[in-house]
Parts: C-alpha cells; structure tokens; sequence
C-alpha cells in the first residue's frame, strides 16, 4: 500500500497500472460470460440429443492446446491448466441442470431445437422421442 510518504510519481503509476488491470479483469468477465452463452447452448444441444453433459476427449485436447499457448505466451501451463479444469467443471455442472430440465424449446447456434430427454418424459409423462 503507498504510505503518505510514497513518491507522487509511484502513486500515479500504481493507479496507471491498477486501471490497466481493472480493464483487463473486465475482459476477462466480459470473454467468460461469452463463453458460457456458448457452452450453454452446447448444453441444451446436448439435452436435446441426449448426449453426455461431459466429452472428457475433448478436455484433454483443449488441455494440451492450452498448455502449449500458455508456454509460448510466457504463463505457468499449470495454472492454465486449473483455471481451465475449474471452468469445465462449473459448464459440466450447468450441462448436468440442463438434462435434467430438457422440456422447453431454447434457441440454440443452430436454431430453435426441442429439449425432449429422458427426465422430461419422467416429469411429465410423456413418451420421449427416440
Ligand atoms: C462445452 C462442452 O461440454 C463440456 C465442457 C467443455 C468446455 O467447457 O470447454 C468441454 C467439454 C465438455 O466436457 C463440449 O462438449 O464442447
């Protein structure tokens, strides 16, 4: 924390360089709400379908992908790493409520999709396509 007895010119450049990291923080939040639009429409996709709310084949890709960008940008993989696996963990989370809810129509990236599964027909008692 700068005291009272902190150089002006220290305190400028902490306050310079704080606004950089709250635009930047911004960036982050605005790209993961993006992303989570994404994998929500991923995961009523997969609702509709009834295909498992995890694909750990592709984690691994985007694992490995990952870990590359981050060493070529200069960043610990292993931090990438978890910060990745803790955000597919939270998307998998979303993907499970979604099966468990599938009977309303959302729209989804390639259109409006009927969410017909399983739970749905339990809950309401209707016959579930396929
Ligand atoms: C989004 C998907 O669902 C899950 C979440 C993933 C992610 O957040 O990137 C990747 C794989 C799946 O376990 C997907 O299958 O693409």
């Amino acid at each position: 924390m700068p005291t009272a007895n902190t150089d002006q010119s220290v305190r400028d450049e902490l306050v310079q360089l704080r606004q950089s990291i709250d635009n930047i923080d911004a960036a982050v939040v605005h790209m993961l709400a993006e992303r989570f639009k994404r994998t929500r429409q991923v995961g009523r996709l997969k609702a509709a379908h009834r295909l498992p709310p995890a694909d750990p084949s592709r984690e691994a890709v985007q694992l490995a992908r990952l870990r590359g960008l981050a060493e070529s940008a200069q960043l610990a993989p292993g931090f990438v790493e978890k910060l990745l696996t803790f955000v597919i963990a939270e998307v998998i989370k979303e993907h499970e409520a979604l099966a468990l809810r599938p009977q309303d129509e959302e729209s989804t990236a390639a259109g409006r999709v009927p969410r017909r599964g399983p739970a749905a027909a339990a809950l309401t008692g209707a016959r579930s396509s396929g």
